[in-house]
């Protein structure tokens, strides 16, 4: 079982190719996940902002879990499960049928339509702890949630709900990481993925639910792996990393897509698998067409991530 000691790594979101019709092509699901499997990263997950957890009816959800569980336990990967819902009732829900399929730890977000105070978040957790009936809890806490949590309050929750083994954000800056260090040793503490690199020489960040993972599942597990090896030479590797996306995803940013959408494009850019970067209606999605100008960027700048391409 999984533990606030034990959770760590590279871990790569599933994410959903969506067809013309707006159905979820469960094929090409599979054949992302076999490749995602491939690059043996430290654990696969389902359902974060990436995996659209907001825009898939209950059918579907539990489709996609089942496809994830039974390839992944083939194969000998750890997985997530993102039982995430802005309702309350349905995260739970999702939590109940999902607990049978005995994932390493199932992700939650805090509900997201009233937000919650103090006692409400144990009273929520504490729910939550009970349904995963003994499996861990991270809680995904983005930027975007409604309510945003200090370092001080995850450690409340944690102490509160033990089996809170995790918690998934945005990182901050120095004096964030300094408050966040204190709860490290009891937080599995995943900040984003083009920030793993800060967040290991602060001494605080265990992993990342990674965006780095999208463009490259391959390349972000070396990356990972080279922050152990040699920091610097990947302190050096983040800053390209961060080039990438200062050149090629924050104009898209900027121009009001949505994370899903950037996520999608940076799969796509990394052309591993063949997920498409359409979304779900109403989300407005990248042109395919501009694909090919961001590959050929991320290609230079980032040449690791690739080697596999050349021999
Ligand atoms: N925030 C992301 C991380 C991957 O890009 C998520 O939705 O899990």
């Amino acid at each position: 079982m999984l533990t606030a000691r034990t959770l760590r790594g590279n871990w790569a979101t599933l994410l959903l190719p969506i067809n013309a019709d707006e159905s979820i092509d469960y094929a090409r699901l599979e054949e992302e996940l076999d490749r995602m499997i491939l690059a043996v990263p430290d654990g696969v997950y389902s359902n974060g902002t990436a995996g659209e957890l907001h825009n898939q009816t209950e059918k579907e959800f539990d489709k996609v879990q089942e496809i994830m569980a039974a390839k992944c336990q083939a194969a000998g990967v750890l997985f997530q499960i993102g039982a995430n819902h802005p309702s309350p009732l349905v995260s739970l829900q999702r939590m109940q049928r999902m607990v049978a399929l005995k994932p390493a730890a199932f992700q939650v977000i805090l509900p997201d339509w009233v937000t919650t105070g103090p006692g409400e978040q144990v009273s929520f957790l504490q729910k939550m702890a009970e349904a995963a009936d003994g499996i861990p809890l991270v809680l995904y806490n983005p930027p975007h949630a409604k309510k945003v949590l200090h370092p001080a309050e995850y450690g409340r929750l944690q102490e509160i709900v033990p089996s809170l083994i995790g918690i998934k954000v945005a990182g901050g800056d120095a004096a964030w990481y300094d408050e966040m260090r204190v709860y490290a040793n009891s937080l599995s503490v995943f900040v984003p993925g083009h920030f793993l690199a800060t967040g290991v020489q602060e001494g605080v960040a265990a992993g990342a639910y990674s965006n780095v993972a999208c463009i490259s599942p391959q390349g972000a597990q070396w990356w990972w792996r080279l922050m152990h090896a040699d920091l610097a030479k990947a302190l050096d590797v983040q800053k390209r990393i961060l080039q990438f996306f200062d050149t090629c995803i924050v104009p898209y940013k900027n121009a009001g897509y949505s994370n899903p959408a950037l996520d999608k494009f940076l799969a796509a850019v990394g052309g591993w698998a063949n997920i498409g970067t359409r979304l779900r209606w109403p989300y407005k999605w990248i042109p395919e067409e501009e694909v090919s100008g961001a590959s050929v960027v991320c290609r230079k700048l980032l040449p690791e991530f690739f080697e596999g391409e050349r021999s």
